[in-house]
Protein backbone atom coordinates (compact mmCIF):
# COMPACT_ATOMS: atom_id res chain seq x y z
CA UNK A 1 0.00 0.00 0.00
CA UNK A 2 1.25 3.10 -0.86
CA UNK A 3 1.92 5.49 2.06
CA UNK A 4 0.79 9.27 0.61
CA UNK A 5 2.64 10.78 3.72
CA UNK A 6 6.08 9.79 4.50
CA UNK A 7 6.37 11.94 7.94
CA UNK A 8 3.29 13.44 9.53
CA UNK A 9 3.97 15.59 12.89
CA UNK A 10 0.35 16.06 15.13
CA UNK A 11 0.45 18.55 17.18
CA UNK A 12 4.20 18.05 17.91
CA UNK A 13 5.19 20.74 21.51
CA UNK A 14 8.95 20.16 22.39
CA UNK A 15 9.76 22.11 25.63
CA UNK A 16 13.23 22.49 27.09
CA UNK A 17 13.89 22.98 30.79
CA UNK A 18 11.42 23.31 33.20
CA UNK A 19 8.87 26.44 34.96
CA UNK A 20 10.80 29.68 34.37
CA UNK A 21 13.72 28.53 32.17
CA UNK A 22 11.31 26.72 30.36
CA UNK A 23 11.79 27.03 26.48
CA UNK A 24 8.61 26.06 23.93
CA UNK A 25 10.81 25.14 20.71
CA UNK A 26 7.86 23.48 19.21
CA UNK A 27 4.55 24.76 19.75
CA UNK A 28 1.74 22.50 18.39
CA UNK A 29 3.47 21.22 15.14
CA UNK A 30 1.01 19.81 13.11
CA UNK A 31 2.40 18.68 9.00
CA UNK A 32 2.37 16.16 6.60
CA UNK A 33 5.61 15.35 4.58
CA UNK A 34 4.07 14.01 1.50
CA UNK A 35 5.82 10.94 0.13
CA UNK A 36 8.39 11.59 -3.02
CA UNK A 37 8.82 15.29 -2.34
CA UNK A 38 11.00 17.84 -1.02
CA UNK A 39 10.36 20.13 2.13
CA UNK A 40 12.98 23.00 3.01
CA UNK A 41 12.40 24.51 6.45
CA UNK A 42 13.08 27.92 6.96
CA UNK A 43 13.08 30.44 9.70
CA UNK A 44 15.09 32.98 11.94
CA UNK A 45 17.08 31.84 14.45
CA UNK A 46 16.38 29.65 17.55
CA UNK A 47 12.77 29.52 15.31
CA UNK A 48 12.99 25.66 16.03
CA UNK A 49 14.47 24.18 12.62
CA UNK A 50 16.83 21.88 14.42
CA UNK A 51 14.00 21.06 16.89
CA UNK A 52 11.84 19.97 14.50
CA UNK A 53 14.37 17.88 12.06
CA UNK A 54 15.72 16.38 15.43
CA UNK A 55 11.63 15.48 16.68
CA UNK A 56 10.88 14.21 13.28
CA UNK A 57 13.80 12.03 13.02
CA UNK A 58 13.48 10.29 16.39
CA UNK A 59 16.87 11.87 17.53
CA UNK A 60 14.72 13.58 20.24
CA UNK A 61 11.61 12.83 22.01
CA UNK A 62 8.75 15.02 21.43
CA UNK A 63 6.98 16.48 24.86
CA UNK A 64 3.51 16.32 23.52
CA UNK A 65 2.40 14.83 20.30
CA UNK A 66 2.69 12.27 17.71
CA UNK A 67 5.38 11.74 14.95
CA UNK A 68 4.59 9.10 12.23
CA UNK A 69 7.15 7.80 10.07
CA UNK A 70 6.26 5.63 7.10
CA UNK A 71 3.37 5.33 8.84
CA UNK A 72 4.99 4.20 11.95
CA UNK A 73 4.55 5.50 15.53
CA UNK A 74 8.13 6.72 16.52
CA UNK A 75 6.84 8.32 19.37
CA UNK A 76 5.69 4.67 20.86
CA UNK A 77 7.80 1.84 20.93
CA UNK A 78 11.27 0.48 22.53
CA UNK A 79 14.41 2.01 21.56
CA UNK A 80 15.48 -1.14 19.97
CA UNK A 81 12.00 -0.62 17.20
CA UNK A 82 13.19 2.74 16.95
CA UNK A 83 16.79 1.89 16.16
CA UNK A 84 15.56 -0.72 13.55
CA UNK A 85 13.46 2.37 11.89
CA UNK A 86 16.36 5.30 12.01
CA UNK A 87 18.94 2.53 10.01
CA UNK A 88 16.41 1.15 7.94
CA UNK A 89 13.55 3.75 6.78
CA UNK A 90 15.73 6.97 7.66
CA UNK A 91 18.84 8.65 6.67
CA UNK A 92 21.12 11.43 7.57
CA UNK A 93 23.31 14.38 6.10
CA UNK A 94 24.68 16.86 8.18
CA UNK A 95 26.16 19.85 7.59
CA UNK A 96 29.92 18.87 8.74
CA UNK A 97 29.66 15.55 6.76
CA UNK A 98 30.12 13.06 10.04
CA UNK A 99 31.99 10.82 8.27
CA UNK A 100 34.55 8.23 10.33
CA UNK A 101 37.97 9.78 9.53
CA UNK A 102 40.09 6.11 9.72
CA UNK A 103 37.51 4.23 7.18
CA UNK A 104 37.81 4.71 3.79
CA UNK A 105 35.06 6.25 1.75
CA UNK A 106 33.88 2.34 0.75
CA UNK A 107 34.06 1.43 4.28
CA UNK A 108 31.96 4.65 5.39
CA UNK A 109 29.31 4.14 2.94
CA UNK A 110 29.00 0.06 3.77
CA UNK A 111 28.51 1.01 7.70
CA UNK A 112 24.79 1.28 7.61
CA UNK A 113 24.52 -1.94 6.24
CA UNK A 114 26.94 -3.63 8.49
CA UNK A 115 25.05 -2.02 11.64
CA UNK A 116 21.60 -3.33 10.04
CA UNK A 117 22.87 -6.98 10.07
CA UNK A 118 23.82 -7.28 6.47
CA UNK A 119 27.14 -7.67 4.78
CA UNK A 120 27.00 -5.54 2.38
CA UNK A 121 28.74 -6.42 -1.50
CA UNK A 122 31.52 -4.73 -2.43
CA UNK A 123 29.37 -4.07 -5.78
CA UNK A 124 26.46 -2.44 -3.65
CA UNK A 125 28.59 -0.10 -2.75
CA UNK A 126 30.71 0.88 -5.56
CA UNK A 127 27.70 1.08 -7.13
CA UNK A 128 26.48 3.77 -5.02
CA UNK A 129 29.52 5.59 -4.77
CA UNK A 130 29.46 5.74 -8.46
CA UNK A 131 26.12 7.44 -8.28
CA UNK A 132 27.73 10.22 -6.60
CA UNK A 133 30.68 10.52 -9.14
CA UNK A 134 33.40 8.83 -6.57
CA UNK A 135 34.20 5.76 -8.39
CA UNK A 136 37.92 6.25 -8.13
CA UNK A 137 37.97 7.25 -4.68
CA UNK A 138 37.13 4.76 -3.33
CA UNK A 139 40.08 4.14 -1.54
CA UNK A 140 40.41 7.76 0.15
CA UNK A 141 40.07 8.82 3.91
CA UNK A 142 37.80 11.87 4.23
CA UNK A 143 41.15 13.98 5.01
CA UNK A 144 42.10 13.11 1.58
CA UNK A 145 38.74 13.82 -0.22
CA UNK A 146 37.65 17.54 -0.65
CA UNK A 147 34.46 19.37 1.27
CA UNK A 148 32.13 18.22 -1.79
CA UNK A 149 33.31 14.64 -2.15
CA UNK A 150 33.16 14.32 1.34
CA UNK A 151 29.69 15.36 1.42
CA UNK A 152 29.05 13.01 -1.77
CA UNK A 153 30.55 10.34 0.92
CA UNK A 154 28.23 11.52 3.62
CA UNK A 155 24.86 11.03 0.96
CA UNK A 156 26.18 7.54 -0.52
CA UNK A 157 26.22 6.78 3.07
CA UNK A 158 22.54 7.71 3.62
CA UNK A 159 21.48 6.40 -0.10
CA UNK A 160 22.87 2.92 0.89
CA UNK A 161 19.93 1.37 2.32
CA UNK A 162 17.51 3.32 0.35
CA UNK A 163 15.87 4.73 3.19
CA UNK A 164 12.20 6.14 2.80
CA UNK A 165 13.18 9.54 4.40
CA UNK A 166 16.31 11.47 4.19
CA UNK A 167 16.79 14.36 6.97
CA UNK A 168 19.37 16.64 6.19
CA UNK A 169 20.76 19.60 8.34
CA UNK A 170 22.37 22.66 6.17
CA UNK A 171 23.90 20.23 3.75
CA UNK A 172 25.25 22.34 1.77
CA UNK A 173 26.06 24.77 4.38
CA UNK A 174 30.01 24.09 4.85
CA UNK A 175 30.46 23.79 0.60
CA UNK A 176 31.19 26.17 -2.04
CA UNK A 177 28.49 27.10 -4.57
CA UNK A 178 29.50 24.40 -7.38
CA UNK A 179 29.89 21.38 -4.96
CA UNK A 180 26.68 22.64 -3.36
CA UNK A 181 24.97 22.29 -6.91
CA UNK A 182 26.65 19.12 -7.10
CA UNK A 183 25.06 17.95 -3.67
CA UNK A 184 21.28 19.08 -4.37
CA UNK A 185 21.62 17.55 -8.03
CA UNK A 186 21.85 14.90 -5.95
CA UNK A 187 19.09 15.29 -3.34
CA UNK A 188 16.69 16.06 -6.67
CA UNK A 189 17.79 12.60 -8.25
CA UNK A 190 16.55 10.91 -5.05
CA UNK A 191 13.52 12.42 -5.21
CA UNK A 192 12.66 12.19 -8.42
CA UNK A 193 14.24 9.20 -9.81
CA UNK A 194 14.22 6.77 -6.50
CA UNK A 195 11.10 8.36 -4.83
CA UNK A 196 12.36 9.05 -1.54
CA UNK A 197 11.44 12.11 0.35
CA UNK A 198 13.58 14.84 1.90
CA UNK A 199 13.03 17.23 4.87
CA UNK A 200 15.99 19.45 4.89
CA UNK A 201 16.84 22.40 7.09
CA UNK A 202 18.81 25.57 5.29
CA UNK A 203 19.07 29.22 6.06
CA UNK A 204 20.15 29.79 2.43
CA UNK A 205 17.47 31.07 0.14
CA UNK A 206 19.04 29.63 -3.12
CA UNK A 207 19.44 25.88 -1.49
CA UNK A 208 15.55 26.43 -0.21
CA UNK A 209 14.67 26.73 -4.43
CA UNK A 210 15.71 23.93 -4.78
CA UNK A 211 12.99 22.27 -2.53
CA UNK A 212 9.64 21.62 -3.49
CA UNK A 213 7.95 23.21 -1.07
CA UNK A 214 9.38 25.47 1.82
CA UNK A 215 8.22 25.81 5.63
CA UNK A 216 8.81 29.11 7.46
CA UNK A 217 9.18 29.05 11.45
CA UNK A 218 8.66 31.36 13.88
CA UNK A 219 8.84 30.95 17.65
CA UNK A 220 8.09 26.76 17.43
CA UNK A 221 5.27 27.49 14.79
CA UNK A 222 4.76 27.15 11.43
CA UNK A 223 3.57 30.49 9.80
CA UNK A 224 3.94 30.02 6.00
CA UNK A 225 4.50 28.13 3.24
CA UNK A 226 5.53 28.49 -0.29
CA UNK A 227 4.65 25.50 -3.21
CA UNK A 228 7.00 25.83 -6.31
CA UNK A 229 9.64 28.50 -4.23
CA UNK A 230 12.35 30.65 -6.13
CA UNK A 231 15.31 32.01 -4.58
CA UNK A 232 13.25 35.78 -4.65
CA UNK A 233 10.56 34.59 -3.01
CA UNK A 234 11.79 32.59 0.01
CA UNK A 235 14.14 35.61 0.07
CA UNK A 236 11.29 38.00 0.30
CA UNK A 237 9.70 35.94 2.62
CA UNK A 238 12.16 35.39 4.99
CA UNK A 239 13.05 38.59 5.76
CA UNK A 240 9.20 39.23 6.46
CA UNK A 241 9.63 36.38 9.27
CA UNK A 242 13.25 37.80 10.44
CA UNK A 243 11.08 41.41 11.05
CA UNK A 244 8.01 39.58 12.43
CA UNK A 245 10.41 37.62 15.32
N1 LIG B 1 19.10 21.39 24.42
C1 LIG B 1 18.48 22.54 24.57
N2 LIG B 1 18.26 23.04 25.82
C2 LIG B 1 17.60 24.21 26.01
N3 LIG B 1 17.11 24.97 25.01
C3 LIG B 1 17.30 24.54 23.76
C4 LIG B 1 18.00 23.32 23.47
N4 LIG B 1 18.03 23.16 22.12
C5 LIG B 1 17.39 24.23 21.57
N5 LIG B 1 16.95 25.06 22.56
C6 LIG B 1 16.18 26.30 22.37
O1 LIG B 1 15.05 25.99 21.55
C7 LIG B 1 14.82 27.03 20.60
C8 LIG B 1 14.87 26.46 19.17
O2 LIG B 1 16.19 25.99 18.89
P1 LIG B 1 16.59 25.35 17.49
O3 LIG B 1 18.02 24.93 17.61
O4 LIG B 1 15.60 24.34 17.10
O5 LIG B 1 16.46 26.60 16.52
P2 LIG B 1 16.95 26.80 15.02
O6 LIG B 1 15.82 27.46 14.29
O7 LIG B 1 17.46 25.51 14.48
O8 LIG B 1 18.13 27.84 15.20
P3 LIG B 1 19.46 28.13 14.31
O9 LIG B 1 19.00 28.65 12.98
O10 LIG B 1 20.15 29.19 15.11
O11 LIG B 1 20.24 26.84 14.24
C9 LIG B 1 15.89 28.10 20.86
O12 LIG B 1 15.32 29.09 21.68
C10 LIG B 1 16.97 27.34 21.62
O13 LIG B 1 17.68 28.20 22.47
Amino acid sequence: MAIASAVELRAVSRVYGSRQTAVRALDGVTIDFPAGSWTAVMGPSGSGKSTLLHCAAGLEQVTEGRVLVAGQDITEGDDEELTRLRRTVIGFVFQSFNLVGSLTAEQNVAMPLRLAGQRPSRDQVRSVLAEVGLADRLRHRPRELSGGQQQRVAIARAMVTRPAVLFADEPTGALDTRSARTVLGLLRSMVDAAGQTIVMVTHDPATAAAADHVLFLSDGRVVDRLDGPTTRAVADRLAHWEVAS
